[in-house]
Protein backbone atom coordinates (compact mmCIF):
# COMPACT_ATOMS: atom_id res chain seq x y z
CA UNK A 1 0.00 0.00 0.00
CA UNK A 2 1.34 3.46 -0.89
CA UNK A 3 2.36 5.72 1.96
CA UNK A 4 2.42 9.19 0.42
CA UNK A 5 0.81 11.72 -1.90
CA UNK A 6 3.10 14.02 -3.89
CA UNK A 7 2.25 17.69 -4.37
CA UNK A 8 3.82 19.79 -7.07
CA UNK A 9 3.43 23.43 -6.02
CA UNK A 10 4.49 25.73 -8.80
CA UNK A 11 4.55 29.21 -7.17
CA UNK A 12 5.46 32.63 -8.52
CA UNK A 13 8.97 32.57 -7.13
CA UNK A 14 9.79 28.90 -6.74
CA UNK A 15 8.78 25.38 -7.67
CA UNK A 16 8.31 22.90 -4.85
CA UNK A 17 7.65 19.20 -4.52
CA UNK A 18 6.33 17.94 -1.18
CA UNK A 19 5.44 14.47 0.03
CA UNK A 20 2.63 14.12 2.54
CA UNK A 21 1.90 11.05 4.62
CA UNK A 22 -1.55 9.83 5.70
CA UNK A 23 -1.52 12.17 8.72
CA UNK A 24 -0.82 15.20 6.54
CA UNK A 25 2.82 15.54 7.69
CA UNK A 26 5.50 16.68 5.25
CA UNK A 27 7.91 13.77 4.89
CA UNK A 28 10.01 15.02 2.01
CA UNK A 29 10.45 18.28 0.14
CA UNK A 30 12.54 20.09 -2.41
CA UNK A 31 12.38 23.67 -3.59
CA UNK A 32 14.02 25.60 -6.40
CA UNK A 33 13.74 29.32 -7.08
CA UNK A 34 13.78 30.48 -10.68
CA UNK A 35 14.47 33.88 -12.28
CA UNK A 36 11.89 36.66 -12.43
CA UNK A 37 12.16 38.64 -15.65
CA UNK A 38 11.22 42.35 -15.64
CA UNK A 39 11.66 43.50 -19.26
CA UNK A 40 10.04 46.93 -18.70
CA UNK A 41 8.36 48.78 -15.85
CA UNK A 42 5.12 46.97 -15.05
CA UNK A 43 6.02 43.87 -17.09
CA UNK A 44 6.75 40.52 -15.43
CA UNK A 45 7.72 37.34 -17.27
CA UNK A 46 8.91 33.79 -16.57
CA UNK A 47 10.69 31.44 -18.92
CA UNK A 48 8.26 28.47 -19.16
CA UNK A 49 11.22 26.14 -19.70
CA UNK A 50 12.62 27.26 -16.34
CA UNK A 51 9.25 26.64 -14.70
CA UNK A 52 9.23 23.10 -16.06
CA UNK A 53 12.92 22.40 -15.38
CA UNK A 54 12.70 23.59 -11.77
CA UNK A 55 9.50 21.62 -11.14
CA UNK A 56 10.98 18.49 -12.69
CA UNK A 57 14.18 18.81 -10.65
CA UNK A 58 12.27 19.09 -7.36
CA UNK A 59 10.04 16.15 -8.27
CA UNK A 60 13.03 14.03 -9.22
CA UNK A 61 14.77 14.82 -5.95
CA UNK A 62 11.78 13.98 -3.76
CA UNK A 63 10.91 10.80 -5.66
CA UNK A 64 14.56 9.79 -5.55
CA UNK A 65 14.39 9.86 -1.75
CA UNK A 66 10.97 8.20 -1.27
CA UNK A 67 10.67 5.86 -4.27
CA UNK A 68 7.75 6.32 -6.70
CA UNK A 69 6.20 2.99 -5.63
CA UNK A 70 5.44 4.63 -2.27
CA UNK A 71 3.35 7.37 -3.93
CA UNK A 72 -0.42 6.99 -4.44
CA UNK A 73 -1.02 10.04 -6.61
CA UNK A 74 0.22 13.46 -7.68
CA UNK A 75 -1.63 16.73 -7.05
CA UNK A 76 -0.62 19.82 -9.01
CA UNK A 77 -1.19 23.34 -7.73
CA UNK A 78 0.09 26.50 -9.33
CA UNK A 79 0.42 30.26 -9.57
CA UNK A 80 -2.73 31.21 -11.46
CA UNK A 81 -3.44 33.45 -14.50
CA UNK A 82 0.17 33.27 -15.75
CA UNK A 83 -0.13 32.68 -19.47
CA UNK A 84 1.91 30.29 -21.61
CA UNK A 85 1.58 29.79 -25.37
CA UNK A 86 3.50 27.02 -27.11
CA UNK A 87 3.90 25.13 -30.36
CA UNK A 88 1.99 21.85 -30.24
CA UNK A 89 4.45 20.11 -32.58
CA UNK A 90 7.68 20.97 -30.77
CA UNK A 91 6.39 21.75 -27.27
CA UNK A 92 8.49 24.95 -27.39
CA UNK A 93 7.00 28.16 -25.93
CA UNK A 94 6.68 30.91 -28.54
CA UNK A 95 7.29 33.64 -25.93
CA UNK A 96 8.06 33.96 -22.23
CA UNK A 97 5.10 33.37 -19.94
CA UNK A 98 3.29 36.60 -19.03
CA UNK A 99 3.00 36.52 -15.26
CA UNK A 100 -0.19 37.37 -13.34
CA UNK A 101 1.44 40.53 -11.94
CA UNK A 102 2.12 41.92 -15.43
CA UNK A 103 0.29 45.16 -16.29
CA UNK A 104 1.05 45.46 -20.03
CA UNK A 105 -2.56 44.97 -21.07
CA UNK A 106 -3.99 47.85 -18.99
CA UNK A 107 -5.00 49.76 -22.15
CA UNK A 108 -6.84 46.68 -23.48
CA UNK A 109 -8.87 46.63 -20.29
CA UNK A 110 -9.71 50.34 -20.67
CA UNK A 111 -10.91 49.57 -24.19
CA UNK A 112 -12.94 46.59 -23.01
CA UNK A 113 -14.75 48.89 -20.58
CA UNK A 114 -15.31 51.54 -23.26
CA UNK A 115 -16.72 48.83 -25.52
CA UNK A 116 -19.34 48.03 -22.88
CA UNK A 117 -17.98 44.56 -22.08
CA UNK A 118 -17.54 45.06 -18.33
CA UNK A 119 -20.93 43.57 -17.45
CA UNK A 120 -20.27 40.52 -19.63
CA UNK A 121 -16.99 39.93 -17.80
CA UNK A 122 -18.57 40.38 -14.38
CA UNK A 123 -21.68 38.33 -14.95
CA UNK A 124 -20.13 35.41 -16.86
CA UNK A 125 -16.66 35.10 -15.34
CA UNK A 126 -17.26 36.53 -11.84
CA UNK A 127 -14.14 38.70 -12.30
CA UNK A 128 -13.50 42.43 -12.25
CA UNK A 129 -11.93 43.39 -15.63
CA UNK A 130 -8.19 43.73 -15.00
CA UNK A 131 -4.87 42.95 -16.73
CA UNK A 132 -4.34 40.41 -13.90
CA UNK A 133 -6.23 37.67 -15.76
CA UNK A 134 -5.07 35.50 -18.66
CA UNK A 135 -7.53 36.66 -21.34
CA UNK A 136 -5.88 39.93 -22.36
CA UNK A 137 -2.40 38.44 -21.85
CA UNK A 138 -3.20 35.69 -24.36
CA UNK A 139 -4.66 38.20 -26.78
CA UNK A 140 -1.48 40.31 -26.43
CA UNK A 141 0.68 37.29 -27.28
CA UNK A 142 -1.45 36.53 -30.35
CA UNK A 143 -1.07 40.17 -31.46
CA UNK A 144 2.63 40.62 -30.74
CA UNK A 145 4.38 37.37 -31.64
CA UNK A 146 4.90 37.21 -35.40
CA UNK A 147 2.31 35.02 -37.10
CA UNK A 148 0.88 33.76 -33.80
CA UNK A 149 -2.78 34.48 -34.49
CA UNK A 150 -2.73 32.69 -37.87
CA UNK A 151 -0.89 29.76 -36.36
CA UNK A 152 -3.36 29.64 -33.48
CA UNK A 153 -6.26 29.60 -35.94
CA UNK A 154 -4.62 26.70 -37.79
CA UNK A 155 -4.52 24.78 -34.48
CA UNK A 156 -0.73 24.82 -34.27
CA UNK A 157 -0.50 26.55 -30.88
CA UNK A 158 -1.62 25.56 -27.39
CA UNK A 159 -2.49 28.00 -24.59
CA UNK A 160 -2.30 27.11 -20.95
CA UNK A 161 -2.03 28.39 -17.45
CA UNK A 162 0.81 26.81 -15.47
CA UNK A 163 -1.17 23.67 -14.53
CA UNK A 164 -1.76 23.03 -18.23
CA UNK A 165 1.89 23.60 -19.09
CA UNK A 166 3.05 21.18 -16.39
CA UNK A 167 0.58 18.46 -17.40
CA UNK A 168 1.53 18.87 -21.06
CA UNK A 169 5.17 18.27 -20.12
CA UNK A 170 4.46 15.52 -17.60
CA UNK A 171 2.48 13.64 -20.25
CA UNK A 172 4.88 14.52 -23.10
CA UNK A 173 2.13 16.37 -24.97
CA UNK A 174 -0.56 13.69 -24.51
CA UNK A 175 -2.88 15.82 -22.38
CA UNK A 176 -3.89 19.48 -22.93
CA UNK A 177 -6.13 20.14 -19.91
CA UNK A 178 -6.87 22.65 -17.18
CA UNK A 179 -9.24 22.46 -14.22
CA UNK A 180 -12.25 24.64 -13.45
CA UNK A 181 -10.43 26.63 -10.74
CA UNK A 182 -7.64 27.65 -13.10
CA UNK A 183 -10.06 28.22 -15.99
CA UNK A 184 -12.01 30.60 -13.71
CA UNK A 185 -9.00 32.92 -13.71
CA UNK A 186 -8.69 33.35 -17.47
CA UNK A 187 -11.54 35.88 -17.91
CA UNK A 188 -12.65 33.58 -20.75
CA UNK A 189 -14.63 31.05 -18.72
CA UNK A 190 -18.31 31.09 -17.77
CA UNK A 191 -18.34 29.98 -14.13
CA UNK A 192 -22.08 29.20 -14.24
CA UNK A 193 -22.04 27.06 -17.38
CA UNK A 194 -18.53 25.76 -16.65
CA UNK A 195 -17.50 26.30 -20.24
CA UNK A 196 -15.44 28.74 -22.31
CA UNK A 197 -17.42 31.87 -23.15
CA UNK A 198 -17.92 32.38 -26.90
CA UNK A 199 -18.58 36.14 -26.64
CA UNK A 200 -15.42 36.87 -24.66
CA UNK A 201 -13.31 34.64 -26.92
CA UNK A 202 -14.67 36.49 -29.96
CA UNK A 203 -14.17 39.90 -28.36
CA UNK A 204 -10.51 39.12 -27.58
CA UNK A 205 -10.12 37.30 -30.94
CA UNK A 206 -8.96 34.08 -29.34
CA UNK A 207 -9.43 30.99 -31.51
CA UNK A 208 -10.96 28.03 -29.63
CA UNK A 209 -8.29 25.80 -31.14
CA UNK A 210 -5.73 27.07 -28.59
CA UNK A 211 -7.83 26.23 -25.53
CA UNK A 212 -7.32 23.27 -23.20
CA UNK A 213 -10.09 20.86 -22.23
CA UNK A 214 -11.55 21.79 -18.83
CA UNK A 215 -11.68 19.02 -16.21
CA UNK A 216 -12.67 18.80 -12.54
CA UNK A 217 -10.24 19.84 -9.79
CA UNK A 218 -10.07 16.43 -8.13
CA UNK A 219 -10.04 13.35 -10.37
CA UNK A 220 -7.58 11.19 -12.27
CA UNK A 221 -7.10 13.03 -15.52
CA UNK A 222 -3.64 11.97 -16.69
CA UNK A 223 -0.62 9.90 -15.83
CA UNK A 224 3.07 10.69 -15.90
CA UNK A 225 4.65 9.62 -19.19
CA UNK A 226 7.32 6.96 -19.38
CA UNK A 227 10.89 8.16 -19.17
CA UNK A 228 10.03 10.76 -16.51
CA UNK A 229 10.44 10.41 -12.74
CA UNK A 230 7.28 8.84 -11.35
CA UNK A 231 6.30 7.37 -14.74
CA UNK A 232 2.80 5.88 -14.58
CA UNK A 233 1.72 7.80 -11.44
CA UNK A 234 -1.81 9.21 -11.66
CA UNK A 235 -2.19 13.00 -11.77
CA UNK A 236 -5.29 13.17 -9.60
CA UNK A 237 -5.76 16.90 -8.91
CA UNK A 238 -5.17 20.23 -10.63
CA UNK A 239 -5.96 23.33 -8.60
CA UNK A 240 -5.10 27.01 -8.58
CA UNK A 241 -2.89 27.60 -5.56
CA UNK A 242 -5.34 29.79 -3.64
CA UNK A 243 -8.16 27.31 -4.16
CA UNK A 244 -5.87 24.51 -2.97
CA UNK A 245 -4.97 26.55 0.13
CA UNK A 246 -8.69 27.01 0.93
CA UNK A 247 -9.05 23.22 0.71
CA UNK A 248 -5.84 22.65 2.68
CA UNK A 249 -7.15 24.89 5.48
CA UNK A 250 -10.20 22.60 5.51
CA UNK A 251 -12.59 25.44 4.63
CA UNK A 252 -14.89 22.83 3.11
CA UNK A 253 -18.12 24.51 4.22
CA UNK A 254 -19.80 27.78 3.35
CA UNK A 255 -18.30 30.66 5.34
CA UNK A 256 -14.84 29.05 5.73
CA UNK A 257 -12.18 31.75 5.16
CA UNK A 258 -8.37 31.91 4.88
CA UNK A 259 -5.64 34.34 3.85
CA UNK A 260 -2.46 33.10 2.13
CA UNK A 261 0.66 35.29 2.33
CA UNK A 262 2.89 34.28 -0.58
CA UNK A 263 4.21 36.56 -3.32
CA UNK A 264 0.78 38.18 -3.24
CA UNK A 265 -1.94 37.75 -0.62
CA UNK A 266 -5.22 36.07 -1.36
CA UNK A 267 -8.20 35.93 0.97
CA UNK A 268 -10.86 33.42 -0.04
CA UNK A 269 -14.21 32.59 1.52
CA UNK A 270 -16.22 29.47 0.64
CA UNK A 271 -19.63 30.53 -0.73
CA UNK A 272 -21.21 27.08 -1.09
CA UNK A 273 -22.58 25.36 -4.16
CA UNK A 274 -24.89 28.02 -5.62
CA UNK A 275 -23.52 30.47 -8.17
CA UNK A 276 -23.46 33.81 -6.31
CA UNK A 277 -24.19 37.21 -7.84
CA UNK A 278 -21.04 39.12 -8.83
CA UNK A 279 -19.53 41.50 -6.27
CA UNK A 280 -18.44 45.01 -7.13
CA UNK A 281 -15.01 44.89 -5.50
CA UNK A 282 -14.28 41.19 -4.96
CA UNK A 283 -13.87 38.30 -7.35
CA UNK A 284 -16.20 35.34 -7.58
CA UNK A 285 -14.49 32.15 -8.59
CA UNK A 286 -14.93 28.39 -8.70
CA UNK A 287 -13.27 27.09 -5.55
CA UNK A 288 -13.15 23.48 -6.75
CA UNK A 289 -15.12 20.73 -8.41
CA UNK A 290 -14.83 17.20 -7.10
CA UNK A 291 -17.03 14.16 -6.65
CA UNK A 292 -19.54 15.70 -9.06
CA UNK A 293 -20.14 18.78 -6.92
CA UNK A 294 -18.93 22.34 -7.13
CA UNK A 295 -18.02 25.05 -4.63
CA UNK A 296 -17.73 28.76 -5.31
CA UNK A 297 -15.60 31.28 -3.44
CA UNK A 298 -15.35 35.03 -3.00
CA UNK A 299 -11.79 36.29 -3.31
CA UNK A 300 -9.81 39.40 -2.58
CA UNK A 301 -6.43 39.50 -4.34
CA UNK A 302 -3.38 41.60 -3.41
CA UNK A 303 -0.62 41.67 -6.01
CA UNK A 304 2.34 42.43 -3.74
CA UNK A 305 2.44 40.66 -0.37
CA UNK A 306 5.63 38.75 0.51
CA UNK A 307 7.04 40.19 -2.71
CA UNK A 308 7.65 43.47 -0.87
CA UNK A 309 10.12 41.59 1.36
CA UNK A 310 11.77 40.17 -1.74
CA UNK A 311 12.04 43.71 -3.07
CA UNK A 312 13.78 44.85 0.14
CA UNK A 313 16.23 41.98 -0.49
CA UNK A 314 16.72 42.11 -4.27
CA UNK A 315 15.62 45.62 -5.28
CA UNK A 316 16.74 47.78 -2.36
CA UNK A 317 19.46 45.40 -1.15
CA UNK A 318 18.86 46.02 2.57
CA UNK A 319 18.41 42.32 3.41
CA UNK A 320 20.66 39.36 2.67
CA UNK A 321 17.82 36.86 3.28
CA UNK A 322 14.04 37.31 3.50
CA UNK A 323 14.18 36.10 7.11
CA UNK A 324 16.48 39.05 7.98
CA UNK A 325 13.44 41.31 7.79
CA UNK A 326 12.32 40.27 11.26
CA UNK A 327 15.41 41.38 13.24
CA UNK A 328 15.67 44.57 11.16
CA UNK A 329 12.00 45.51 11.55
CA UNK A 330 12.04 44.58 15.24
CA UNK A 331 15.05 46.81 15.89
CA UNK A 332 12.69 49.81 15.91
CA UNK A 333 9.54 50.20 18.00
CA UNK A 334 7.36 51.26 15.12
CA UNK A 335 7.61 52.47 11.54
CA UNK A 336 8.24 56.07 12.67
CA UNK A 337 5.07 57.14 10.82
CA UNK A 338 6.43 55.76 7.55
CA UNK A 339 3.66 54.17 5.45
CA UNK A 340 4.68 51.99 2.51
CA UNK A 341 2.16 51.30 -0.24
CA UNK A 342 3.72 48.51 -2.35
CA UNK A 343 1.56 49.09 -5.44
CA UNK A 344 4.41 47.86 -7.66
CA UNK A 345 1.94 46.13 -9.96
CA UNK A 346 -1.02 48.45 -9.44
CA UNK A 347 -3.55 47.67 -6.75
CA UNK A 348 -5.93 44.73 -6.80
CA UNK A 349 -8.92 44.31 -4.48
CA UNK A 350 -10.64 46.37 -3.27
CA UNK A 351 -9.16 49.28 -5.26
CA UNK A 352 -8.61 47.76 -8.72
CA UNK A 353 -6.32 50.49 -10.01
CA UNK A 354 -3.84 49.10 -12.53
CA UNK A 355 -2.11 52.50 -12.70
CA UNK A 356 -1.43 52.85 -8.98
CA UNK A 357 2.30 52.63 -8.20
CA UNK A 358 4.40 52.06 -5.11
CA UNK A 359 5.14 54.90 -2.70
CA UNK A 360 6.85 55.29 0.66
CA UNK A 361 5.21 58.13 2.58
CA UNK A 362 6.42 60.05 5.60
CA UNK A 363 10.21 59.72 5.18
CA UNK A 364 12.17 62.16 7.36
CA UNK A 365 15.87 62.72 8.03
CA UNK A 366 15.55 60.22 10.89
CA UNK A 367 14.10 57.41 8.78
CA UNK A 368 16.28 54.31 8.62
CA UNK A 369 16.25 51.04 6.71
CA UNK A 370 14.65 49.51 9.81
CA UNK A 371 11.64 51.87 9.60
CA UNK A 372 11.23 51.06 5.92
CA UNK A 373 11.46 47.32 6.62
CA UNK A 374 8.87 47.62 9.37
CA UNK A 375 6.56 49.67 7.12
CA UNK A 376 6.99 47.04 4.39
CA UNK A 377 5.92 44.24 6.75
CA UNK A 378 3.00 46.34 7.95
CA UNK A 379 1.90 47.04 4.37
CA UNK A 380 1.12 43.34 3.92
CA UNK A 381 -1.20 43.43 6.93
CA UNK A 382 -2.82 46.74 5.96
CA UNK A 383 -3.68 45.43 2.51
CA UNK A 384 -5.04 42.19 3.99
CA UNK A 385 -7.16 44.21 6.45
CA UNK A 386 -8.75 46.02 3.47
CA UNK A 387 -9.62 42.64 1.98
CA UNK A 388 -10.96 41.41 5.28
CA UNK A 389 -13.35 44.37 5.55
CA UNK A 390 -14.70 43.77 2.05
CA UNK A 391 -15.12 40.02 2.63
CA UNK A 392 -16.65 40.48 6.10
CA UNK A 393 -19.23 42.85 4.67
CA UNK A 394 -20.15 40.07 2.24
CA UNK A 395 -20.38 37.35 4.89
CA UNK A 396 -23.68 36.19 6.43
CA UNK A 397 -22.16 35.83 9.87
CA UNK A 398 -19.37 37.74 11.68
CA UNK A 399 -15.86 36.40 11.06
CA UNK A 400 -14.29 35.81 14.44
CA UNK A 401 -10.85 34.45 13.51
CA UNK A 402 -8.60 34.25 10.48
CA UNK A 403 -6.70 31.16 9.28
CA UNK A 404 -3.44 32.08 7.58
CA UNK A 405 -0.68 30.29 5.65
CA UNK A 406 2.06 30.84 3.04
CA UNK A 407 5.76 31.73 3.10
CA UNK A 408 5.45 35.17 4.70
CA UNK A 409 3.55 33.78 7.72
CA UNK A 410 6.97 32.76 9.05
CA UNK A 411 7.13 36.37 10.24
CA UNK A 412 5.49 36.70 13.69
CA UNK A 413 5.67 40.49 13.56
CA UNK A 414 3.44 40.45 10.49
CA UNK A 415 0.87 38.14 12.06
CA UNK A 416 0.79 40.04 15.35
CA UNK A 417 0.24 43.29 13.47
CA UNK A 418 -2.47 41.54 11.43
CA UNK A 419 -4.29 40.45 14.58
CA UNK A 420 -3.93 43.98 15.98
CA UNK A 421 -5.38 45.64 12.89
CA UNK A 422 -8.27 43.16 12.58
CA UNK A 423 -8.86 42.90 16.34
CA UNK A 424 -9.46 39.14 15.98
CA UNK A 425 -7.17 36.12 16.55
CA UNK A 426 -4.99 34.99 13.65
CA UNK A 427 -4.31 31.24 13.49
CA UNK A 428 -1.15 29.85 11.93
CA UNK A 429 -1.20 26.08 11.27
CA UNK A 430 1.75 23.73 11.85
CA UNK A 431 1.95 23.14 8.10
CA UNK A 432 2.16 26.59 6.48
CA UNK A 433 2.57 24.86 3.10
CA UNK A 434 -1.21 24.68 3.02
CA UNK A 435 -1.37 25.13 -0.74
CA UNK A 436 0.60 21.93 -1.27
CA UNK A 437 -1.37 20.18 1.47
CA UNK A 438 -4.65 21.12 -0.24
CA UNK A 439 -3.46 19.71 -3.57
CA UNK A 440 -2.40 16.53 -1.76
CA UNK A 441 -5.82 16.26 -0.09
CA UNK A 442 -7.62 16.75 -3.43
CA UNK A 443 -5.47 14.12 -5.16
CA UNK A 444 -5.50 11.70 -2.22
CA UNK A 445 -9.29 11.86 -1.94
CA UNK A 446 -9.62 11.28 -5.69
CA UNK A 447 -7.70 7.99 -5.52
CA UNK A 448 -9.07 6.78 -2.17
CA UNK A 449 -5.84 7.40 -0.22
CA UNK A 450 -8.15 9.28 2.17
CA UNK A 451 -11.76 8.20 2.32
CA UNK A 452 -13.51 11.49 3.06
CA UNK A 453 -12.97 15.07 4.19
CA UNK A 454 -14.17 14.01 7.67
CA UNK A 455 -11.12 11.76 7.92
CA UNK A 456 -8.94 14.85 7.46
CA UNK A 457 -10.42 16.87 10.31
CA UNK A 458 -8.10 15.40 12.95
CA UNK A 459 -5.16 16.77 10.95
CA UNK A 460 -5.90 20.44 11.66
CA UNK A 461 -3.08 21.50 13.93
CA UNK A 462 -2.47 25.06 15.05
CA UNK A 463 1.14 26.10 15.61
CA UNK A 464 0.39 29.52 17.08
CA UNK A 465 -2.53 31.86 17.67
CA UNK A 466 -1.81 35.59 17.53
CA UNK A 467 -4.22 37.47 19.81
CA UNK A 468 -4.92 41.17 19.23
CA UNK A 469 -3.11 43.36 21.77
CA UNK A 470 -3.39 46.86 20.28
CA UNK A 471 -6.09 49.23 21.54
CA UNK A 472 -8.95 49.51 19.03
CA UNK A 473 -8.53 53.30 18.69
CA UNK A 474 -4.90 52.95 17.76
CA UNK A 475 -5.73 50.30 15.14
CA UNK A 476 -8.37 52.60 13.66
CA UNK A 477 -5.95 55.55 13.59
CA UNK A 478 -3.31 53.48 11.78
CA UNK A 479 -5.81 52.28 9.21
CA UNK A 480 -6.96 55.83 8.49
CA UNK A 481 -3.34 56.82 7.89
CA UNK A 482 -2.97 53.84 5.55
CA UNK A 483 -6.12 54.82 3.60
CA UNK A 484 -4.67 58.29 3.10
CA UNK A 485 -1.38 56.80 1.81
CA UNK A 486 -3.26 54.55 -0.62
CA UNK A 487 -5.27 57.50 -1.90
CA UNK A 488 -2.02 59.30 -2.73
CA UNK A 489 -0.64 56.31 -4.64
CA UNK A 490 -3.57 55.84 -7.03
CA UNK A 491 -3.53 56.58 -10.77
CA UNK A 492 0.20 57.31 -10.99
CA UNK A 493 1.52 55.41 -14.04
CA UNK A 494 1.25 56.98 -17.49
CA UNK A 495 1.14 54.81 -20.63
N1 LIG B 1 10.90 34.91 7.05
C1 LIG B 1 10.14 35.60 6.20
N2 LIG B 1 9.56 36.76 6.57
C2 LIG B 1 8.77 37.43 5.72
N3 LIG B 1 8.52 37.05 4.46
C3 LIG B 1 9.07 35.92 4.03
C4 LIG B 1 9.90 35.12 4.87
N4 LIG B 1 10.30 34.04 4.15
C5 LIG B 1 9.72 34.17 2.93
N5 LIG B 1 9.00 35.29 2.86
C6 LIG B 1 8.23 35.78 1.70
O1 LIG B 1 7.31 34.78 1.33
C7 LIG B 1 7.15 34.77 -0.09
C8 LIG B 1 7.23 33.38 -0.59
O2 LIG B 1 6.16 32.65 -0.07
P1 LIG B 1 5.62 31.40 -0.86
O3 LIG B 1 4.41 30.92 -0.13
O4 LIG B 1 6.74 30.46 -1.09
O5 LIG B 1 5.22 32.16 -2.21
P2 LIG B 1 4.99 31.76 -3.74
O6 LIG B 1 4.18 30.49 -3.72
O7 LIG B 1 4.22 32.94 -4.22
O8 LIG B 1 6.31 31.63 -4.46
C9 LIG B 1 8.25 35.62 -0.68
O9 LIG B 1 7.66 36.74 -1.29
C10 LIG B 1 9.12 35.99 0.51
O10 LIG B 1 9.54 37.34 0.43
O1 LIG C 1 2.53 32.46 -6.15
P1 LIG C 1 1.51 32.80 -5.14
O2 LIG C 1 1.37 31.71 -4.13
O3 LIG C 1 1.65 34.14 -4.52
O4 LIG C 1 0.10 32.80 -5.90
C1 LIG C 1 -0.11 33.54 -7.03
C2 LIG C 1 -1.58 33.58 -7.35
O5 LIG C 1 -2.09 32.35 -7.74
C3 LIG C 1 -1.85 34.61 -8.38
O6 LIG C 1 -3.23 34.74 -8.58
Amino acid sequence: MSSFVLSLDQGTTSSRALLFDREGNITGSAQQEFPQIFPRPGWVEHDPREIWASQLATMEKVLGEAGPQEVAAIGITNQRETTVLWDRATGEPIHNAIVWQDRRTAAMIDRLREDGMEDVVRSRTGLVPDPYFSGTKLSWLLDHVDGARERAERGELAFGTVDTWLVWNLTKGERHITDVSNASRTMLFDIGKLDWDRELLDYLRIPSAVLPEVVSTGGVHAEVASGLPGAGLPIAALAGDQHAALFGQQCFEQGGIKNTYGTGCFMLMNLGDQLPAPHEKLLTTVAWQRDGSIRYAREGSIFVGGAVIQWLRDGLGILAESSDVLPLAESVEDSGDVVFVPAFAGLGAPHWDSRARGAIHGITRGTTAAHIARAAVESIAFQSADLFDAISADSDSPITELKVDGGATRDPLLLQFQADLLQIPVLRPKVIETTALGAAYLAGLAVGFWSSTEELSSQQRIDRTFEPSMPTDRARELRERWNEAVRRSLDWARD
